[in-house]
């Protein structure tokens, strides 16, 4: 079997913040599909990005899939006003919400916060940290709580990092139990580090310096996905 299709999701983070509406609205041209937003609150990292209003001027300017990345302390807290401002997918950090792993009362709180974002218009996925290990959002998976899982290749907080590959055997395993899933990776990827996590089985390649600070970010986006494509 296939995996699924191939998104390109260029991070915002690394994009002119005075000008975001500009950048966003040429990654779309590049033939990026997807549009990666890296929402911090400065608590569950220690970093301050952008939140609601500066994510519903994003919306206005772009039809990309508008993919936020919650590195926020209380995701629940901004479930439905992301989803009024027409957020397409809503990704929270596992380790937010629940002890690594997750305690049976854990999973009653992941379960309400999944629903409560489907029921506000939006897409679950779960991002786990690299220590954070595959089987603790198996269940979370299993019981059809989020359609994406996204493996985290950096230590949150900040872009342009090193990618750490020994986060790919999560990856392998993640992609060989669950063929049609959605498998999200974020931090240190472009040009020299894609062919890795692709064969790993990544399908949704976040990558925010390797784009931005390119001479030719369409050529690096037709490059990543590429990639993805020759290793499906
Ligand atoms: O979530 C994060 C960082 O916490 C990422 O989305 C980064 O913004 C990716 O940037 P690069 O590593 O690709 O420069
Ligand atoms: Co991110």
């Amino acid at each position: 079997m296939r995996k699924p299709s191939a998104k390109i999701s260029p991070s915002i983070l690394s994009a002119d913040f005075a000008d975001l509406g500009k950048d966003a609205v040429r990654m779309w041209d590049y033939g990026a599909e997807w549009l990666h937003v890296d929402c911090m609150d400065g608590h569950f990292v220690p970093n301050l990005t952008i939140g609601p209003p500066v994510v519903a001027s994003l919306r206005k300017r772009t039809k990309a899939f508008l993919d936020c990345h919650m590195m926020v302390s209380d995701p629940a807290f901004w479930v439905e006003e992301y989803g009024k401002i027409g957020v397409d997918g809503f990704c929270f950090h596992l380790e937010s919400v629940a002890q690594v792993p997750p305690s049976q009362e854990d999973f009653g709180k992941l379960k309400s916060l999944c629903e409560m974002i489907k029921d506000n218009g939006m897409r679950a996925g779960v991002a786990i940290k690299p220590g954070t290990p595959a089987e603790s959002v198996e269940p979370l998976v299993d019981f059809g709580m989020v359609e994406m899982v996204l493996c985290m290749t950096v230590e949150p907080g900040f872009g342009g990092q090193s990618f750490k590959p020994e986060v790919m055997p999560k990856v392998k395993y993640l992609r060989e139990k669950y063929p049609e899933l959605d498998i999200q990776v974020d931090g240190g990827i472009g040009p020299k580090t894609i062919d890795i996590a692709a064969e790993a089985g990544a399908n949704v390649i976040v990558a925010g310096s390797a784009v931005f600070l390119a001479e030719d970010p369409k050529l690096v986006v037709t490059q990543l996905r590429k990639s993805v494509e020759s290793y499906a």
